[in-house]
């Protein structure tokens, strides 16, 4: 079976037969609770059969192999087999009321925001450093900080848009004659003299590109040409008026606004505006970003081996950054060595410092105590969203005068508090960091939610217009949290419909790395033909 065709029936296996859970709160608890699911389904897609042994396709049952973390893989209402839970716990709620920092660190999550105001939060955190006027040689990349008007007319005078002649009036026609009586010589791309004009009834050789003479009537193509003797031409074909001319300014005229403010400059940026008369743009230069990659079970080559496993996150958050429009300095692996966090940590450059790992309050995970050591406030901290809710953001320069996040008087004690072991760089910018949690899924979540609306206000970008799909299959939803769902696109018809994805738990790829979008389940799920919000991935 083609990956293809084990893709789509993997679609089809895990939206067969489910229907929509019902809306209010209670029964659904009551309902999920009775559901077991598959660990090799922590698709949460596919639910298995009341004893739990369903096989994952592999051979294993439902209970073998499971982390055993407590963790709700599929980001969906599940009970943690090896973790009998209560009524909270079955609805799918990693955090109780009143659970303290002893469990993995998600006190915070019940004054956590939602996902999209999360969004906000991000998006309203930083503004963009002043303009800077680059060569186009250099700009790739930045984004337009004023618009780009056009300096000349498109084309900037007729032109022939065919080789062939440049003829006068119905055929046939006579060559036109130079004052010599001898042929005129045709008409290149890049002369330098207008050519003079054309009489009724004349024709004259002309290039693509070329001025076309005043007096032309039309341009007639070299294979549709037929020369009659050694001064006539004629045409089986005549061409309508115009045909085959690009006439001045028809793409724009001087002074037409082309593009916005706030457009990444790509490579057809930077011919429109070359072709439009521009030697530099005005730009807001890409955001500076360093990558930390943290864990020590992590390898960057081979199988995994003797517990450990391969980093997913090193080979896919640099470029997932670089798409976003950030410019990615360094990815670093640092294991789970606390000093050398700090270090990272306090003595980055960049302007946007990003951590996979190490988000949460386990006995390795070294970052919160970081920042608290290097005098960071917190602006995000835990997101009502699956995967991904310990993700977090953070200004590490919250005494900046120019802080773009506009500390409080409270941040600022907090800030200045015993331990902030770095003053604040006078008159920089602020540095951010972007905390993304180990899971892979739970990162991308991060790179969704927090990296991309904060690069794009650093860098002057707007915001991605929303856009909608109609769901072609139910998606069972968290009780209390956003999910975000790897979906594909499927059918042809003018609205979008999308398909959820298998294998869409918080540790896995498999999904994501074939889905078109990601769609935003809001808390309790959706239904087959609901319109959901659906985010493109950044390239
Ligand atoms: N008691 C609790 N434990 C956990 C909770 C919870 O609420 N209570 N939440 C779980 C969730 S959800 C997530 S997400 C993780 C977040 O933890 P961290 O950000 O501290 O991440 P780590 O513990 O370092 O790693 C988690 C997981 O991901 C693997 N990992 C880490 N980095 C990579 C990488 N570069 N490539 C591939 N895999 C990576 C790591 O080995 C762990 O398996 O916490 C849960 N626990
Ligand atoms: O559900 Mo966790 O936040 O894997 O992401």
């Amino acid at each position: 079976m083609s990956g293809a065709d084990e893709l789509d029936e993997a679609i089809a296996l895990a939206n067969s037969g489910r229907t929509r859970p019902d809306p209010p709160p209670a029964p659904r608890l009551k309902r999920i609770r009775r559901i077991q699911w598959s660990e090799h389904g922590e698709d949460a897609m596919e639910p298995v059969g009341p004893a739990g042994q369903a096989e994952d396709g592999q051979g294993r049952s439902a209970q073998e192999g499971h982390t055993g973390r407590g963790e709700h893989a599929d980001g969906a209402s599940r009970p943690a087999p090896q973790h009998p839970v209560d009524a909270s716990g079955a609805s799918g709620e990693t955090e109780r009321p009143g659970d303290g920092e002893g469990r993995k660190g998600h006190a915070a999550h019940e004054t956590a925001p939602s996902w999209s105001d999360a969004v906000g939060l991000a998006a309203s955190a930083a503004a963009p450093p002043p303009p800077t006027s680059l060569g186009l040689n250099r700009a790739l990349g930045h984004t337009l900080a004023a618009p780009v008007r056009a300096l000349t007319d498109l084309p900037p005078f007729d032109t022939s848009a065919m080789d062939g002649w440049a003829v006068s009036g119905p055929g046939p026609w006579e060559l036109a004659r130079t004052d010599d009586g001898e042929e005129r010589p045709g008409i290149l791309a890049g002369d330098r003299f207008d050519p003079p004009r054309l009489a009724d009834g004349e024709a004259v050789r002309i290039a693509t590109g070329a001025r076309v003479p005043a007096g032309t009537s039309a341009v007639l193509r070299w294979e549709a040409a037929e020369r009659t003797g050694a001064a006539r031409l004629r045409t089986a074909t005549p061409p309508q008026p115009g045909a085959d001319i690009r006439p001045r300014g028809q793409e724009c005229r001087t002074g037409d606004a082309l593009l916005g403010a706030g457009s990444p400059v790509t490579p057809a940026v930077l011919g429109l505006a070359a072709a439009a008369g521009y030697d530099e743009l005005e730009v807001v230069a890409r955001p500076r970003a360093e990558v930390l990659v943290l864990g020590d079970e992590l390898l960057h080559r081979g199988l995994p081996h003797d517990g450990r496993i391969r980093d997913a996150l090193g080979p896919m958050v640099e470029p997932w950054l670089t798409a976003l429009g950030a410019d990615v300095t360094a990815t670093r692996l640092l294991g789970d060595d606390a000093e050398a966090l700090y270090e990272a940590v306090s003595g980055t450059t960049a302007d946007v410092l990003v951590t996979t790992g190490g988000t949460a309050a386990g006995p390795v995970d070294h970052l919160q105590p970081t920042l608290r050591r290097v005098g960071a406030r917190l602006l995000v901290h835990g997101v009502r969203v699956r995967p991904g809710h310990p993700m977090l953001l953070a200004v590490l320069d919250p005494d900046d005068p120019d802080d773009g996040a506009g500390a409080t008087p409270g941040a600022r004690t907090r800030a200045g508090a015993a331990g902030a072991e770095t003053g604040a760089r006078a008159g920089a910018r602020p540095r951010y960091l972007v905390g993304l949690p180990g899971n892979p899924l739970a990162a991308l979540s991060g790179l969704v939610t927090l990296a991309g609306p904060l690069l794009r206000a650093l860098a002057g970008r707007a915001e991605p217009k929303p856009r909608t799909a109609t769901l072609g299959a139910e998606v069972p939803g968290h009780p209390r949290d956003t999910r975000l769902v790897p979906v594909r696109r499927e059918g042809s018809g003018v609205r979008s419909r999308v398909r959820p994805l298998r294998y869409a738990g918080p540790a896995m790829l498999r999904g994501v790395a074939s889905c078109d979008a990601l769609a935003v389940v809001p808390p309790g799920g959706a239904a087959p033909g609901e319109d959901v919000t659906v985010l493109e991935l950044p390239w």
